[in-house]
This record gives structure tokens, sequence and C-alpha cells, in this order.
């Protein structure tokens, strides 16, 4: 027959016989003894039939199968965040210069590059709280468990408590994200915590991280900063009289702030940058004009380093706390053509660019100084943009004045000084994410008496009848109101000028700075919370004598 022949697994053809093959299992194969070979070949094909209906049943219900879950890899913007965290934690590491490079690095755009950004910022923003919370479900201190596997815990409950994600998906790819951290053998423990994280919301979390804590210390576990800024912060309210405003202003340190924008006056108006100019980016970048400074705008849509006027360095990306301070020091009285204006700490130039423009346009001229080289050169970046840009000189601001041995100016030199001090930063927490588990309070005391000897420079600096600007981006007393006492004590002919009035008329708005009923604060004390900036502080002084 024909058939026999063709098929190998037939009896009498080449190979080994049906019945051999399947060993005999089943009613499949039998056959009896009185088969005639029409039988046998008959059966042939019915069981060939039925063999390959189920092999296509099989194929189909593999088909219909839902996918089976892919074995959890780390997406890229966890491992860009986790990435950006290690870096803050272990070599010191500043998340807001790190970041947008690695984001670039790794190719991501739009709600990626979003996603990592508020991945890594919101870890490191809170990494107290979470720590707090973390050592409740895992039951040991932190400084117990292993540094990267402390990251991936920071980062998962993160993901669970700041960000409401799925549960499976933030436990696993941090799993996964311990074991790529080379700490494979803590991947049982990572779980575990973080399953028992994943089991209460962040209400509850929140209730237990503050049970039997009150005060200043509740308040720390609450909204994530160290108790010593809380106090601080609560010394510095009180002095503004504003003490009631604390759980307020700590919020607001956790909130990311917008991008504001300065027009540098005379290079670009605000109305031309809201004008609709379109960059190159997908979304067309845009700015309306808000906030208190007269100059400031903030980015609405897009990338603002793709609007024109920004891309060229018309326009700067300013918190409009810092456009105040330099225009309460330009635009406070009228400029007398030839001024010597002096930014004494001018690095990395900001403000020295708006200082530069305004000096510009009302026949001023600018010197700007700063400590450090490399920020000198991001001064004179800065300044790039002017038709005739100032002169940067590096070094020593307290060789200024009528100073030590070594003094570049000699004294009664200028007419308008701005001494934007080194300080903490206390009042930039929303922007430096990591910055309020750096600082240490005995920081606080080595800068305040560095601040005292600047402004002491620039006041031997200033001829009779100048203006000073001393400005802080932190509200700490020892930093801000202090400073100024001490100056005043020491300097009898230096005076304090009503800078909440010097600057009402500059600013777009009643920014509501003195106290109800203390008409004797001459500082002005900008908050987040209240004005939308970093809780910049500005005291205008001047000298009423010939020192
Ligand atoms: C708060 S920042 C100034 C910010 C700047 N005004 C701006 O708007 O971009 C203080 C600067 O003072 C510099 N600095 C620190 N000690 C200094 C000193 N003894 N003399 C001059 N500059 C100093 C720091 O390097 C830093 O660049």
């Amino acid at each position: 027959m024909s058939g026999e022949g063709r098929r190998p697994g037939a009896p009498g053809g080449s190979g080994r016989g049906r019945d051999d093959r399947r060993g005999g299992a089943g009613d499949r194969g039998r056959r009896s003894p009185r088969e005639s070979a029409d039988d046998r070949e008959a059966r042939y094909q019915r069981e060939e039939r039925r063999e390959r209906a189920d092999r296509d049943r099989r194929r189909a219900e593999r088909a219909s199968e839902p996918p089976r879950p892919p074995r959890p890899r780390v997406t890229v913007p966890r491992q860009v965040a986790f990435d950006v965290i290690r870096a803050v934690t272990a070599d010191d590491a500043y998340a807001n210069l790190l970041l947008p490079s690695r984001i670039a690095e790794a190719g991501l755009t739009g709600r990626d590059a979003g996603f990592a950004t508020e991945l890594a910022y919101g870890t490191l923003r809170r990494l107290g709280y979470y720590d707090r919370v973390i050592e409740l479900a895992a039951g040991r201190e932190t400084d117990r468990i292993d540094p990267p596997v402390l990251d991936v815990l920071r980062l998962g409950a993160h993901q669970l408590l700041g960000m409401d994600l799925a549960a499976h998906a933030a436990v696993d790819e941090s799993v996964e994200l311990t074991r790529a951290a080379g700490a494979k053998n803590a991947s049982g423990f990572v779980n575990g915590v973080l399953r028992t994280i994943s089991r209460d919301d962040a209400a509850t979390w929140l209730r237990r991280a503050t049970a039997h804590v009150d005060g200043d210390a509740r308040l720390a576990v609450e909204h994530a900063h160290p108790e010593w800024v809380v106090t601080a912060l609560r010394a510095a309210l009180a002095a503004a009289g504003r003490e009631e405003e604390l759980a307020k202003l700590l919020a607001a340190d956790n909130v990311p702030p917008r991008v504001n924008l300065v027009a540098l006056p005379g290079l670009a108006e605000p109305d031309d940058i809201t004008g609709g100019e379109t960059g190159p980016s997908d979304i067309a970048p845009s700015a309306e004009i808000d906030g208190v400074s007269p100059l400031g705008l903030v980015a609405a849509s897009g990338d603002p380093a793709a609007i024109p006027a920004v891309a060229d360095g018309r326009a700067r990306v300013q918190d409009q706390g810092s456009q105040l301070a330099a225009l309460a020091l330009s635009r406070s009285r009228p400029v007398e053509p030839g001024e010597r204006w002096l930014d004494l700490c001018a690095g990395p130039g900001g403000k020295a660019a708006l200082l530069a423009a305004e000096a510009a346009r009302t026949g001023a001229t600018l010197l700007a100084n700063e400590l450090i080289p490399a920020r000198a050169g991001l001064v004179r970046r800065a300044l790039d943009v002017l038709p005739e840009p100032p002169e940067v000189l590096e070094g020593d601001g307290r060789r200024f004045g009528a100073g030590p041995a070594g003094s570049i100016t000699g004294p009664d030199q200028f007419d308008r000084i701005l001494l934007d001090a080194p300080c903490t930063g206390l009042g930039a927490l929303r922007r430096r994410p990591e910055a309020r588990w750096r600082k240490h309070p005995d920081d606080v005391a080595e800068l305040a008496a560095l601040q005292g000897e600047l402004l002491d420079a620039a006041v031997e600096a200033l001829r009779p009848g100048g203006l000073i600007a001393y400005v802080t981006c932190s509200p700490h007393l020892a930093e801000t109101r202090e400073v100024v006492d001490g100056a005043l004590t020491r300097h009898p002919g230096l005076r304090a000028v009503d800078t909440p009035a010097a600057l009402a008329p500059i600013a777009t708005r009643d920014l509501a700075l003195t106290p109800e009923g203390d008409a004797a604060d001459t500082a002005a004390q900008l908050w987040p919370h209240r004005h939308g900036t970093d809780a910049m502080f500005i005291q205008l002084l001047t000298r009423t004598d010939a020192e």
C-alpha cells in the first residue's frame, strides 16, 4: 500500500511502530489482532486527524491566555531617579544639577522626564519622613540598613505614600532595583518592608509616625523638615509677626516652585516673551506675566529654555524674590548718571545680570566680584549678553573698603552695593530637594560671622549717602536681622532704610510685609507661602556720615 511507504511510523515502514513511540498509552494506537491493512490505514488517519485537532486546540488555548506578566524590569525613569538619589546620598551630588543631565543621557522627555523628576525630587524632599516610616515598617533603625538598600526603600516608600502608584509596580520594581544595585540577598527584605508599607494608606502611616510626638518635633515629621530648621523658621516667622503661619510655610517648602523668569530691562520686555514666540520644542513654550516683580513672568507651557528670549539670554530663569532684591537696590531711589555699583558676592550672576541691565539703562557702572573662580566664570557668562559687559573681579569680598592691607578699592567708593551673602539657603528649600537634610546648625554660626565681615567691608566701601542691599535667601534670624543689628552697632553712621516702604512702589502688588501695628520693622522678609518667592530677606542700609 502506497501510504505505508510514505509514513515512517507506519508498521512495515522504516521507523519505529506508532504504538512503540506512544508507549501504548490509552486507546490510541491499540489495534485488534485481526485488523486488516485498510482498517489500520483508516485508523491511522483518524488518529492523525485527532492529533492535529488537539494540536490546534492547544495552540488556540495558548493564544487566548492572558499574557504572562513579564519579569519586572526597572523602568528607565525609576532607574534614573534611583541613580540620582544614590549620587546625592553617597557622593553629596546636587540633584538639581545632576538630574537634568541624567534625564538627557537616558533620552527621557515629556511625561517620562516629569515622572523621573517627581520620583527623585519627591523622595529627596521627604527623605526624613520616609526614613521614619521605613524604621517602623522594618522594625530597625535606618543606620542598620545597607545604604543602597535604604535608598531603594526610600524611593519605594515615596511611590507608595507620596505618589499613590500601584503597589505591585512599586514593590516589584524596587525588588528588581535591589538586585540591580548588587544587593540581591536583600530583595526579600525590600519586598517585605514595602509590602508592609503598602498595606496601609498614607494617612495611617502619618498617624503612626507622629504618635507621641508634639510641637516642632511633630511638625518636623509631618512636613519632612529637620526639627532645628522648623524651630528656626518658627522664630523667623515670629519676628515678622506671623508665627501662626508655620505649617503653611513648611507645606509650601514641599511644593515644587513654578518656573519664574525675568525679562532683563532694555534687552527684553515681559510682553515680548508672552507674545507667542515659538521655539523648537513640540509644545510651544510660553510664559505669562504673573508674580510680584514688575519684570517677572511664569513659564506656562513647554520648555522655558526654548523661549527665544531665554535661549539668547535676554530673559533668565530667576526667582521673583531675587528680582525684587536687585530692584530694591536699583529702583528705590533715582540713579545719578555716573554712579558706581558693586555686586560683592556675585556668583553665579543672576542678580548681577539684572543689576547690569539696570545700570546700563540709567548711566551707572557695575563692578562684580566673586570669591570662587569657577563661579566668577559663570558671572562673566551671565553678563555676556550686555553690549558692554561689566568687569568681574575674583577674590574675597572682605578685601573691599578700608579693610586690612590688601584692600583693593579703598573706602567710600561705591554708590550702591549689593551684598547677596553666602548663606544656608533655608529660604530656597523648594528648589533644592536634598538641601534641608545636608545643613547643620553649626553652619549657621560660621556663615553669620562671614556675613558680618562682608557687611563691614560693604559699609566701608560705600560712599556716605550711598545704599546697601543686604540680602540672604535664608530667613534664619542669625543670618538676617542679627547680622544687620550687629553692623548697625559697629557702624554708628549706618542707618536702616524702611525696606517695605521702598519695595511698595516697585512690587506689582501689596506685599503686606509689615505685620499689623509694627511700623518700626525696616526689613523685608518674603515667604514662599505668601509671595510665591523664595524666603528672601532684604534690608536696605545707608551711610549718613563720612566714617
Ligand atoms: C548667595 S550667592 C550669590 C548669588 C548671586 N547674587 C546671584 O544672584 O546669582 C553667594 C556667593 O558668594 C560667594 N562667596 C562666598 N564667600 C565669599 C567671599 N568671602 N567673598 C566674595 N564672595 C563670596 C559664593 O561663592 C557665592 O557665589
